[in-house]
């Protein structure tokens, strides 16, 4: 088994640290004009799990150069007021774009709030108007975690027309615009989802494989080729009998690098990409806002 011997570490990190420089000496272009606006973060209610995430994106639009606003609505807000908020923003000059942080309440509709987000401002790619694009093949404001699976297969060197893809799970935020964006690359797309009679029998087949359950290490070794590459998008909290907690992916990471060329990890791997589509995504919306006449420059 040499021919597999070749096990890397795709480390996400490093497409991060790439990324935001693009973007940083872009910004810096573009603001020697007028400085760009603020990125909104919304947390509504009480959302521990999303701590992380938001921190990391605080500190990539700092390294990116873009202004970033963390706000915390009250758990009660209504669906009036919290629309009523987001359309102030729509019309704010200011806000360069709006990340509405889920899971939200259980009394509003995220669904319906993604869709008060001006497509214009819709850095996450989360309205319907931004997801309906991805269909034409127009991916330049897409979904950023399934945009972020892409850069780190394309990452891997595997040429992506006719790639054997198998994408396991087809949420909205992650396996059907994944599956879309693929497509569009020339792969050829499998999707799994819960009653898929084998998984294993589609993923072993394929050239790369992108997990997206929730389920920690679903994705075990003899579901995966040798020789493939293993995009980990899961991220879980884990914890373990002495009450620590640790963040884990949806694959058994250790044993499917025997297999595997390629494996991204987690942490460490699709999460840093995400947050750097996030920001190359503001830079998007600002081009818009500025060809739409929205912003002066
Ligand atoms: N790195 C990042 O930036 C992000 C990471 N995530 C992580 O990715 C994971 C998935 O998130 P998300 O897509 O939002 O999750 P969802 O819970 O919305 O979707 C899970 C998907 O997995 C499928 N599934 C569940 N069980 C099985 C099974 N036994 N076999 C095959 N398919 C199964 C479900 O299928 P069905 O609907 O048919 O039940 C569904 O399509 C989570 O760990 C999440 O934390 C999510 C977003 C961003
Ligand atoms: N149902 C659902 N579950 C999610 O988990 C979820 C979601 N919806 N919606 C979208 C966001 C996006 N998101 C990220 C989490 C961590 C990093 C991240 O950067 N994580 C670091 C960890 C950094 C650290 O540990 O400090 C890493 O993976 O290396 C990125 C993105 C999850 N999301």
């Amino acid at each position: 088994m040499d021919a597999i011997a070749d096990h890397r570490y795709l480390d996400g990190r490093k497409v991060q640290a790439r990324l935001l420089a693009q973007v940083k000496a872009e910004v810096e272009a573009l603001s020697a004009g007028a400085p760009l606006g603020r990125l909104v973060s919304i947390s509504i209610g009480e959302i521990p799990e999303i701590a992380v995430y938001i921190r990391g994106q605080a500190r990539a639009a700092e390294r990116a150069g873009l202004p970033f606003d963390r706000q915390f609505w009250p758990a009660d807000i209504s669906p009036e007021a919290a629309k009523a908020r987001i359309a102030a923003m729509n019309d704010d000059p200011s806000v360069l774009g709006v990340i509405l942080q889920r899971p939200v309440p259980a009394h509003l509709n995220v669904r319906s709030l993604q869709g008060a987000v001006h497509p214009l401002k819709d850095v996450e790619g989360m309205n319907p108007a931004s997801i309906g694009n991805i269909v034409y093949n127009d991916t330049a404001l897409a979904p950023c975690t399934a945009a972020a699976s892409v850069e780190l297969i394309r990452e891997t060197g595997l040429p992506m027309k006719g790639l054997e893809v198998v994408m396991i799970g087809h949420s909205e935020i992650v396996g059907k615009p994944a599956a879309f964006m693929l497509m569009a690359e020339g792969a050829t797309v499998t999707v799994c989802h819960h009653m898929t009679r084998s998984v294993a029998v589609h993923s072993r087949r394929a050239d790369a494989v992108l997990v997206a359950v929730g389920i920690p290490g679903f994705l075990r070794a003899e579901m995966v080729r040798p020789g493939a590459a293993v995009i980990d998008i899961g991220i879980n909290q884990v914890t373990a009998p002495d009450g620590s907690v640790r963040i884990v992916g949806d694959a058994d990471t250790e044993a499917v690098r025997e297999v595997a060329s390629w494996v991204t990890p987690v942490p460490g791997g699709v999460g840093p990409v995400t947050v750097a589509k996030l920001m190359q995504n503001a830079l998007e919306a600002h081009r818009r806002q500025r060809a739409a006449g929205w912003i002066g420059g």
